[in-house]
């Protein structure tokens, strides 16, 4: 199933839901879930079968980031994820939390720089990127030039509001002070030579993107494949948001995002926002039927890993004087 775009500009804000944040999620606090019909959040412990472990790279603990059990908070990549993938999946064939049908077994997850940037022709990526192969500093968006892109942005910023980004700051919140100054600085490094024009306050606000990230990613119906977000931020998080008209069929799962590293599977529904480290956990949306693929339309927030550490790397520039 190939990953077609919506036309850019056709977000209406006055027809959507109230986004609610299902949460933050990583490996270590598991999942906060915030249901359609529940005003707290829920926490569901990511039930990660020990030998799902074995599939994370290894890497030395760090004191500072993991979590005081040892569980390693970022690992690694995976080094092959192709044969990880088949090992993986014919683990699973007799559990019962899997969601992976013996059929799909011969999937290959692609593991490129982002499987987002794969099919640049039907999908869009506006912001602030940093791309693993393009230039050397972070650069504003050719997408985000064309008017019907910026509008798009302006309606998700006002959608986005501050839901997600509270939610952010009560999960994680070294990674939502992290976020702000990235989200804050970037505009200043980034290269607008690209768009061949001055920024004005105006074009700024097209930036929000709930300040849960730098770059927005638009797609409708699903992602393809099994695949990483390679060049996404993993110490910060990807951040999907689904909205659409809705009422795809679900009755066999159909747009549920499946995280296999943690044994999760989610049904997303309009209005749900999901935190996750899309970069190290392999993801996977079930096929929409065909017919229904216009009816889920998905906006994916994240900050490029060139991005970040461009700021590690430099340090925060500091205000002239
Ligand atoms: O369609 C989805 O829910 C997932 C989107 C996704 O994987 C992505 O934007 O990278
Ligand atoms: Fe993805």
């Amino acid at each position: 199933m190939s990953r077609k775009h919506r036309k850019p500009g056709s977000l209406d804000v006055r027809s959507e839901p109230v986004w609610r944040p299902i949460g933050c999620l990583n490996q270590v606090s598991g999942v906060a879930l915030y249901p359609h019909n529940r005003s707290q959040p829920a926490l569901i412990d990511a039930p990660s079968p020990p030998l799902l472990q074995n599939y994370y790279g290894q890497r030395r603990p760090d004191k500072k980031r993991d979590a005081p059990d040892g569980l390693v908070r970022n690992p690694k990549p995976l080094k092959d994820p192709e044969q990880k993938m088949n090992d993986l999946v014919s683990e699973w064939v007799d559990q019962p939390m899997r969601t992976i049908s013996a059929s799909e077994a011969n999937i290959i997850p692609s593991c490129g720089s982002s499987s987002r940037s794969k099919d640049d022709n039907r999908s869009y990526h506006a912001g602030i990127w940093h791309p693993p192969t393009q230039s050397d500093v972070p650069f504003y968006s050719k997408d985000a030039l064309q008017f019907p892109i910026k509008a798009m942005m302006s309606a998700f910023a006002k959608i986005a509001g501050r839901g997600a980004r509270q939610a952010l700051q009560k999960y994680d919140r070294d990674v939502y002070v992290r976020l702000t100054h990235t989200h804050f600085l970037s505009p200043f490094l980034a290269d607008y030579s690209k768009g061949d024009l001055a920024m004005t306050k105006a074009e700024l606000v097209d930036l929000k993107l709930g300040r849960v990230g730098t770059m927005l990613a638009i797609a409708d119906g699903q992602s393809e494949g099994w695949h990483f977000d390679r060049g996404d931020d993993d110490d910060t998080y990807s951040v999907v948001f689904v909205f659409g008209e809705g009422g795809w069929d679900t009755s066999e799962k159909q747009g549920n995002l499946v995280i296999p590293q943690l044994n999760l599977e989610f049904e997303l529904n309009v209005g749900d926002v999901l935190f996750f480290q899309a970069s190290h956990l392999l993801h996977y949306v079930l096929p929409l039927n065909p017919e229904d693929t216009d009816k889920r339309i998905v906006l994916t927030v994240f900050t490029c890993k060139r991005l970040s550490n461009h700021f590690k790397r430099y340090g925060f520039p500091r205000p002239s004087v």
